[in-house]
């Protein structure tokens, strides 16, 4: 057994072996060792070789799908070796005979099927990259589903496009020089030898999977192209061991499709994942109300890809209008979903073989879902409805099979049995209403038995050794074995507490039950395997039902959203207008929404002037107006509506965002490093479509150095880029330059003061602040009031240092009184001065409301906050 173990192993390098042994997964040696400390489980011995103890380590069969999911994700790869025969069958063969064994499936990160295995509503993209001579390619599939895509792709654009598609896996030719970056966007790296990648044999490759002459019919691929292509089927060739799932035929996305956002700022935006790197928080959290994975997935790879085609927007928002403004459709359509099931991965598993009855259910059930959305749907609706309309309908004989085929609700394994409903094959119900009728028979046999023998208790049951027994308790032992019930009754077995006995006519009933079962179950695995076959078959009608279903959900969620948070449709053209009224962030607006809080709605115009330059205390909202223009550009240009009262947006070919600050010490970048190298890449990269949020640029330095840097990074983007930016900065000497560059207007968002603190309004307006009120944001957060004391000292030094100017800073600072001196905190202030509250009032509450008036609200917003 070992020689074949490592004969196997050697065959599988790079993989943990999972052996099958009866109803273990066994490892040995080296992978015992690995999975015993990632799995933590024990980790023992069997055996030895060259009298070396050999180490191992196993996992019970049935629960082997968590384990090899903590596996890859802590990066392993398994190959999964089964028992190909029967032991008895080996046993044959003679008594030292080996079960024979071989891998059936490589599971990797990017080539999970199992449901178990999968976030139901992310995609699970395994990615090929590509170089042949000057040019490279990017191709990806999610075998759970057969979505096959591919693009060009610059060595410089992999990085984003593999933060756009979050890849598991990454397939690279030997010795690609790509592994660094495919490592820091969090994917496995694959080497696969060159020949792989070859793109004349995987052209052929190609051709014979999809069994076409040539591959113009489903475009026009580069060389680059079709080598990321072929590898891919070759890989998968390799790990499902030759069983290929179902690739629909590879769609050809153009580079300038799609809204190009780089890693960091995906990252910066939250767009599909929060700071923690899960859903929570991000936008897409915030945006999904699909009802079906299928439109989960479709909404994730919107919101991670919005569009730059003007068309494909329209068409999209012409659908949203229409379900916002019908409710009661949208209403319905929701609850049709509510009863759809993910037909793409269902499929995907039975072409693999690894699906059952449950998954042909689950097709059965969608389609009867599609007939009835199809039904509410027509011609006359807006033009992706009615295109969705035509995909769903049309499948009505498979549907009357599959409805006269499989019970309600099948069993999830074939070989369980009792899926095929009666009346569907009259051989099947033949074979049942034997197998049936032999169980009648077994309970009036007990029930003459117990008469016979007088043993009331006397009981006929079934195990997998003696098949069907006769049994007694063990105190009528002596009379069943004697005349004369000894001459019906034929002893088998003496247990402690039990006898038990058999008899010729119990014997033939078995042998005919047995036979009718094992009968039908043949017979219904043979049905099973027809209507698997038809249903793939019609896969990639299927699929485009499934694609027109997720498609109405995405549609139908977000005219919901829509509709439940006051959002509008944005006006979309290809000018360069950018013109909020009333915009809001939508996940921070979420958020306070749960306090019982407002958000506090803004505007933004960079149509007339390019850049605004926003100045402002801290925690004012600053990053929050950066991030909401961001945001809303991304929701229109994926064909959504945005939170604003209106909004005109000419399109977006890029989003930068540069926002606070994080340190990517692992790559040996400090904080203020990888602020540069970020905002080099905007200024390398943006051209004068794109739309740019810079916060704070220049703060992780010196102040001079910083300023400095923000100053001649904000004259860039205005000469050079001449892009729509919003440029937010603590530096208000920068405010000037508003009156030097035309395209800069100056915006600040306000606060009021209060006997030394600040109350945050959250408004932007034109203009700038005077302050950052730092010192009085320091207070609120609790820094020590020494601190806060001795940073107010400090700071008006400073600032008088300042004005006076002309090298009298150093003699101000050295006159400063020393820290120990001022650090007493004032006795806090019980009284506010009278004469004082009037003026105070007046600066907040408008003209109309009395001081009195304006005291009482403030006495209850007191409480309120108590
Ligand atoms: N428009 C708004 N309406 C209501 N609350 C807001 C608004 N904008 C921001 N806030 C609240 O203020 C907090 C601080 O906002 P934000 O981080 O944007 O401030 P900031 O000006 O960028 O601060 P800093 O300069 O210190 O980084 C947010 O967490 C949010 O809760």
């Amino acid at each position: 057994m070992m020689a074949q173990y490592l004969e196997i192993k050697e065959a599988h390098p790079g993989a943990l072996l999972f052996y099958r042994m009866g109803d273990f997964y066994e490892m040995f040696f080296d992978d015992a060792v690995a999975a015993s400390e990632a799995l933590d489980i024990a980790l023992t011995k069997r055996g030895k070789l060259n009298d070396q103890d050999i180490p191992m380590c196993g996992v019970p069969v049935h629960a082997a799908e968590g384990y090899l999911l903590t596996l890859i994700r802590k990066g392993f790869r398994v190959g999964v070796c089964e028992q190909l025969e029967d032991p008895a069958e080996a046993k044959k063969r003679g008594y030292k005979a080996v079960v024979k064994r071989d891998v059936v499936r490589l599971v990797t990160p990017g080539t999970l099927t199992e449901d178990s295995l999968l976030d139901a509503r992310r995609h699970n993209f395994l990615a090929a990259f590509a170089e042949v001579r000057d040019e490279s390619a990017l191709a990806w599939v999610d075998i759970s589903t057969g979505a096959f895509n591919v693009m060009t792709c610059a060595t410089n654009r992999l990085s984003p496009e593999l933060a756009r598609l979050t890849p598991r896996e990454v397939l690279l030719a030997d010795g690609s020089e790509m592994e660094k970056v495919v490592r820091e966007a969090g994917a496995a790296v694959t080497d696969l030898g060159r020949s792989a990648f070859d793109s004349t044999l995987g052209e052929k490759r190609l051709c014979s999977l999809y069994d076409v002459a040539s591959l113009d019919a489903f475009g026009s691929f580069t060389r680059a192209q079709i080598s990321a292509m072929a590898a891919i089927v070759e890989y998968l060739e390799i790990t499902q061991k030759g069983n290929l799932p179902l690739l629909r035929t590879p769609v050809v996305e153009g580079e300038t499709a799609n809204m190009q956002i780089d890693a960091a700022t995906r990252r910066s935006l939250e767009l599909t994942h929060g700071t923690t790197g899960g859903r929570a928080g991000s936008l897409l959290a915030t945006i999904d109300r699909t009802l079906t994975a299928a439109g989960a997935r479709l909404l994730e790879r919107r919101l991670s890809s919005p569009s730059r085609h003007l068309e494909t927007i329209m068409v999209r928002q012409d659908a949203i209008t229409f379900l916002t403004e019908d409710s009661k459709l949208r209403g319905t359509l929701r609850d049709c979903f509510r009863s759809v099931h993910d037909v793409d991965r269902a499929l995907s598993r039975l072409a693999l073989d690894r699906g059952g009855p449950r998954d042909v259910a689950a097709v059965r059930n969608t389609l009867t879902q599609a007939e009835q959305v199809a039904a509410y749907l027509n011609d006359d609706m807006p033009a992706l409805l009615a295109q969705s309309a035509a995909d769903l309908t049309g499948h009505n004989e498979l549907l009357d099979l599959l409805d006269q085929a499989l019970v309600a609700e099948p069993p999830m394994l074939a070989r369980d049995g009792g899926f095929i409903a009666p009346g569907y094959d009259a051989e099947l119900d033949e074979a049942r209403e034997l197998r049936d009728e032999g169980r009648g028979v077994i309970a009036r046999m007990q029930q003459q038995y117990a008469e016979l023998s007088g043993v009331n208790s006397l009981k006929i049951k079934h195990n997998n050794v003696l098949g069907y027994f006769i049994e007694t308790p063990a105190t009528h032992a002596e009379k069943m074995m004697t005349p004369p019930l000894n001459e019906t009754f034929i002893h088998r077995q003496t247990t402690a507490n039990q006898v038990r006995f058999t008899t010729v006519e119990l014997s033939d009933i078995e042998t005919r039950i047995l036979n009718a079962g094992g009968r039908a179950l043949e017979i219904e695995k043979r049905l099973f395997s027809s209507l698997r076959s038809q249903v793939i078959g019609q896969a990639g009608r299927l699929s485009a039902m499934a694609r027109a279903l997720a498609e109405l959900d995405v549609c139908c969620g977000l005219s919901d959203l829509a509709r439940a948070e006051n959002w509008v449709r944005p006006v979309i053209d290809s000018s360069r207008a950018f013109e909020l009224k009333g915009g809001r962030h939508p996940v921070v607006e979420q958020a306070l929404k749960k306090d019982g809080e407002t958000f506090v709605a803004n505007d933004c115009e960079l149509t007339d002037t390019n850049i605004w330059l926003l100045t402002g205390p801290n925690m004012a909202g600053k990053s929050t107006f950066l991030r909401q223009n961001a945001l809303i550009a991304v929701l229109a240009q994926m064909g959504a509506w945005v939170p604003a009262q209106s909004a005109h947006i000419g399109l977006v070919s890029q989003i930068f965002s540069r926002v606070g600050a994080s340190d990517d010490l692992a790559r040996g970048r400090s904080t203020f490093m990888v602020e540069m190298v970020e905002t080099a890449a905007i200024l390398n990269q943006a051209d004068d479509r794109a739309l740019v949020i810079l916060d704070e640029i220049g703060r992780g330095t010196a102040t001079y150095d910083g300023l400095s840097i923000a100053w001649a990074t904000l004259e860039h983007l205005h000469d050079v880029n001449r892009c729509r930016a919003l440029f937010a900065t603590h530096y208000h000497e920068m405010c000037q330059l508003a009156d030097k560059l035309d395209g800069v207007a100056n915006a600040t968002v306000a606060v009021r003061e209060w006997e030394g603190d600040v109350i945050f309004l959250h408004e932007v307006r034109k203009g700038t602040a005077d302050r950052s009120y730092g010192v009085q944001v320091a207070r609120l957060a609790g820094l020590p009031p020494a601190v806060v004391e001795r940073a107010k000292v400090v700071l008006e030094a400073l600032e008088k240092g300042d004005r006076e100017g002309g090298g009298k800073q150093k003699a101000i600072i050295d006159d400063l009184p020393l820290f120990a001196a001022v650090a007493a905190p004032p006795a806090p202030q019980t009284k506010i001065e009278p004469s004082k509250i009037d003026a105070k009032l007046k600066d907040i509450f408008p003209d109309d409301l009395s001081p009195r008036e304006a005291l009482a609200l403030l006495y209850e917003l007191k409480e309120l906050a108590r």
